[in-house]
């Protein structure tokens, strides 16, 4: 479902003379349906850097990212465009969204972008809320004052409303107390046995250790640098 092959990235420092850094280099991976990998690595190893090329954020400069029939590496913006809306599914740390927007529609987006009637859509987005413990009283409200542990909630509703075939998962259970973490993992464990190709970075150890059938470790894709 998700084929990382061969992949090289740089970057250019353009304030800094426009120095090219070269941060990885033969990344090579594949997630199969139903299969959570994690990547691992000390800070700095370009966890998020290749959870950025599969996304389609940062340019690959060499070798090719492949999510489903999409050949995200070359692709125009309308392809990843495309992507995101119904294969690819992305929870970061941070929550950014439009200011106020109230948080229902905020999770019912994905669905209605869909074509799922409004309705259907935020029955959906009532549903996940209430099970991520996020109060009634919020819905109508915009999430940009929230706290942090509640917008990474709602930021899980928003990935979890539709299936996605394919998920990329930046430390999902970083600001949650014990019962919401135990709820978002088991969010995982359901879109993995409904046949979800996953690619988290946790620091959970423990959430890592239960969900993920392997791991990555990126530093094997780091550039030996000349001393
Ligand atoms: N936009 C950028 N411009 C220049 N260098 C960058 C950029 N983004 C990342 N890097 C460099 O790429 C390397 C990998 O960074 P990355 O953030 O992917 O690491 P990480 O493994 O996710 O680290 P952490 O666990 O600390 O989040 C680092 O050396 C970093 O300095």
């Amino acid at each position: 479902m998700i084929e990382v092959n061969n992949v090289a990235k740089d970057f250019t420092l353009h304030n800094q003379g426009g120095t090219v850094l070269r941060v990885m280099e033969r990344a090579s991976l594949t997630v199969a349906p139903g299969e959570c990998i994690a990547l691992t690595g000390a800070s700095g190893a370009g966890k998020s850097t290749l959870m950025r090329m599969i996304w389609g954020n940062y340019r690959t400069d060499e070798g090719m990212i492949r999510v489903g029939d999409t050949e995200v590496s070359g692709a125009e913006p309308r392809r990843i465009i495309a992507l995101r809306r119904a294969t690819l599914g992305y929870v970061s740390q941070f929550l950014r969204v439009v200011p106020r927007v109230p948080t229902l529609r905020i999770v019912a987006e994905p669905l209605l972008n869909l074509g799922v009637p409004e309705d259907e859509a935020e029955a959906r987005a009532t549903e996940l809320l209430t099970r991520l413990k996020i109060g009634e009283s919020l819905w109508g409200l915009s999430p940009t004052t929230f706290s942090g542990g509640e917008q990474q909630r709602v930021n899980i509703a928003r990935g979890f409303i539709h299936s996605y075939p394919a998920l990329l998962l930046d430390e999902p259970t970083a600001s949650l107390d014990a019962a919401n973490r135990e709820t978002v993992l088991g969010l995982i464990e359901e879109a993995k046995d409904r046949g979800a190709a996953i690619i988290g970075i946790f620091h959970d150890e423990a959430a890592r250790d239960r969900l993920c059938d392997r791991l990555i470790d990126v530093t094997a894709f780091t550039p030996v640098r000349a001393a």
